[in-house]
């Protein structure tokens, strides 16, 4: 028998006043895969990362994650999320950020000090750990949200577009390491625009308009539309072709 998927969506609806955001969602993201959702801005990946990460609710449907129907607080202890803005305390420097945070995941003492050297070296971020947030750049912000997100060594690590703002050396680099985590049976869900990070992912949901457009690997798609790039792919579900 096949094993359950991580990530159980099903008939989900986000609407948002009249605005129906995202209309009957339903996708599966197994154990061990970065499943990518990609679309163009407004297209819903946001609202639908946060239904799955437990930090907001569906209009209709449900979601699982790990069996358990969301939002659910022990399952959300499981989940790393890093959040499209940065949820930092710019007043405080890098290594209090991260102290903060690990004490929130219940990390203390020698644990919270070896995987705060962990991830910190992980987005090259050492050399900065004292300077406080506020005098940081945009890219390292951004490199210090993941770190963050990445310091419980969650078993689901949800991550909304992870690498805007980071220069191409240091985005290929998190993308090696986010292939190491998942090699060790992590299971990613990331959002992005970026088509050769779509390339990286296991499988991919295409989105627009709040709706499911494709989903499949990145050979999958290109090949059912005859296409060579996943960008002609997104266009040819998109409706490009007719
Ligand atoms: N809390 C909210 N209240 C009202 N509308 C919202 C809310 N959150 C999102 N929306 C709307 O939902 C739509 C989808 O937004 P969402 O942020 O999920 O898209 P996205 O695909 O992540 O875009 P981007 O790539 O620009 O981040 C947008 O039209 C947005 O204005």
């Amino acid at each position: 028998m096949a094993a359950k998927p991580c990530i159980c969506v099903e008939h989900v609806s986000r609407v948002f006043g009249k605005k129906k955001v995202l209309d009957d969602i339903a996708l599966a993201v197994e154990r061990g895969e970065i499943f990518g959702m990609l679309g163009p801005s407004g297209a819903g990946k946001t609202t639908l990362v946060k239904l799955i990460a437990g930090i907001d609710q569906a209009t209709e449907g449900t979601i699982h994650v790990f069996d358990v129907k969301m939002p659910h607080l022990q399952a959300m202890k499981r989940i790393g999320f890093m959040a499209q803005s940065d949820a930092l305390y710019e007043e405080l420097t890098a290594l209090e950020n991260l102290q903060f945070f690990s004490a929130i995941y219940g990390l203390r003492g020698k644990r919270q000090k070896e995987r705060i050297e962990e991830v910190a070296e992980l987005v090259h971020l050492t050399e900065h750990l004292k300077k406080t947030v506020h005098h940081y750049s945009g890219g390292m912000k951004r490199r210090l949200s993941l770190a963050a997100s990445l310091l419980h060594e969650p078993e689901v690590l949800i991550l909304d577009e992870p690498t805007v703002g980071i220069d191409p050396v240091l985005r290929q680099s998190i993308w090696a390491e986010l292939e190491r985590i998942r090699q060790q049976g992590t299971t990613i869900v990331v959002t992005t625009h970026v088509m050769d990070e779509a390339e990286k992912c296991q499988r991919l949901a295409m989105i627009r308009d709040g709706r499911l457009i494709a989903v499949g690997s990145p050979n999958e798609l290109k090949e059912k539309t005859h296409s060579e790039t996943i960008e002609q792919a997104f266009l040819y579900f998109g409706g490009a072709h007719q």
